[in-house]
Order: structure tokens, then sequence, then C-alpha cells
């Protein structure tokens, strides 16, 4: 199975509507691939708090339109990264979107962490309720974003919904790049899964992020991993390895919680 992580440069001198046409190419390059994956709150940046608010749109909106045609152009699943979401009562979600290669929604995900404490998007957005997996032909898919990496047991709920590989899109800072890398193959190795954790570059609010995308194998090595930059990782793996780490090492069978 061949995955691009598209890890794009959210600075503050691109508008929202020239990234969304960029991105769009940007994804229709990846024809080819399986899966592409795109990073969390990408039009506006993760840290941009006004603008969740400002660039809010429908699940339906034009991140939706412009994505789904990409994906289907490409012909490939698109983890469409999230958007700053209104749902029809007025609530704000960072909510990411999942399609299918003829560009239809499989899948959506409302973030279940929200980041930020006492404010930002933890003030701001309204906490997701439902874990999210998607069935791909190769891999059943476990959905997560960025600050849910910390929390363990919504990765388990996942495992115990059948996921194999869990993709996490995410606007990471570099301030705290170890904490990413380590997360990411801790959840790889204590689920016995395919990670692929898509961050972004660049700087925005003058939050500096940390790249540093990466695929972990379900013993949690690491398959690639990207620099700081604007980059898109690409990374052939074999989904059977997941029931191949968890028969030799069968590790999950012995919970007892
Ligand atoms: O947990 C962290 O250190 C970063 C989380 C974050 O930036 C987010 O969820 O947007």
């Amino acid at each position: 199975m061949r995955a691009s992580l598209i890890q794009i440069a959210v600075d503050e001198d691109e508008s929202v509507e020239s990234r969304r046409r960029r991105v769009a190419s940007l994804v229709r390059d990846q024809a080819g691939a399986d899966l592409v994956v795109l990073p969390e709150l990408w039009t506006t940046g993760a840290f941009a708090f006004e603008g969740f608010g400002n660039e809010a749109e429908p699940l339906e909106g034009p991140t939706h339109e412009v994505m789904a045609k990409a994906a289907s152009d490409a012909g490939v699943w698109l983890h469409a990264g999230s958007i700053p979401e209104r749902a029809p009562d007025g609530t704000l979600y960072n909510t990411s979107l999942f399609f299918s290669p003829s560009g239809e929604l499989a899948a959506s995900y409302r973030k279940i962490h929200r980041f930020g404490f006492d404010k930002g998007e933890a003030v701001l957005m309204g906490r997701g309720e439902d874990l999210v997996t998607v069935r791909l032909p190769e891999t059943t898919v476990g959905v997560a974003t960025c600050y849910d990496l910390r929390f363990p047991e919504l990765f388990r709920g996942l495992v115990d919904a059948g996921a194999e590989t869990l993709v996490i899109p995410a606007g990471w800072p570099e301030r705290r790049r170890a904490h990413w890398t380590l997360l990411a193959r801790a959840r790889a190795v204590e689920n016995q899964a395919f990670v692929l954790a898509c961050g972004t570059a660049g700087t925005h609010a003058r939050v500096p992020q940390a790249g540093h995308s990466i695929v972990v194998d379900p013993w949690g090595e690491v398959l690639a991993e990207a620099g700081a930059g604007e980059e898109i990782l690409t990374v052939e793996f074999d989904p059977g390895k997941v029931a191949v780490t968890r028969e030799q090492f069968p590790a999950l069978k012995d919970r007892v919680l």
C-alpha cells in the first residue's frame, strides 16, 4: 500500500482560498497512491484562533467541494485533514473529512480532545463524541486528531473497533516536537498498528510548526520521517504486518482492563 502525507506549510502570507487551490493540486499529483493524508486545520492554521469563526464552513462547504474533486481526480482515498466546521446549530468543531476515490465523503470525525486548556480551541470549539474507523480495501483506518495523540484510551477504542492503521493529522508545535515523535511511536507499539501522522510546516500566529510527519510500523520502527519544511512524505507499507505482529507477539490479548 502506498501512502503520501502532504506536510503543508501554513503561513499567514497565503490566503485560505489560494492554499485550498494549491493543496488540491498537490493531492492530484499523488495519483497512483492508495491513501493521501493532509494535516489538521490547514486552511486556517491550528493556532490561528480568530480564523476558526471567520473561516468556519459547513461540512459540505468549500473545502469539501475542492477536496472531493481532488480525491476523485487522483483516484485516491483522501484524509483531507480537518476544517473548522460550523454545525447547523452554530457550534464550531474541528472536523476531519475522509473521501473515497470516487469523491464520496466516506467519514467525518469531530476531534474529541480539544487543545488549549482554558483558551483557544478548548473554549471555541465543541467536543466530538464518536470514534471513527473507515474500511479501505487494504486496511481498516482509525482516525484521531493532533492532541488526541496524548490519550491512549482513544486508540484502544479504535483498535477495539478494528483499526489496523491509525491516521493522525496535526498542527503540532515545534516546541514539543519530541513528544510528537515519541507518542506516534508509542501509539504504534502499544496498539501494534501502523501510525501515519501528518503535521504542518511554517509559522502562523507566531507558533512555529514541528513538521516531522512520521510513519511508524506496528513494531515501532520509523518507516519515514519528514524534515521541518513543506514536504510530501511517501511510503510503501504492507498492511498485513499488523496481523503478523499481533499473532507473533500477542500482547493485545493480555489486556485485563
Ligand atoms: O499536545 C500538543 O502538544 C499539541 C496539540 C495541538 O497543538 C493541537 O491539538 O492542536
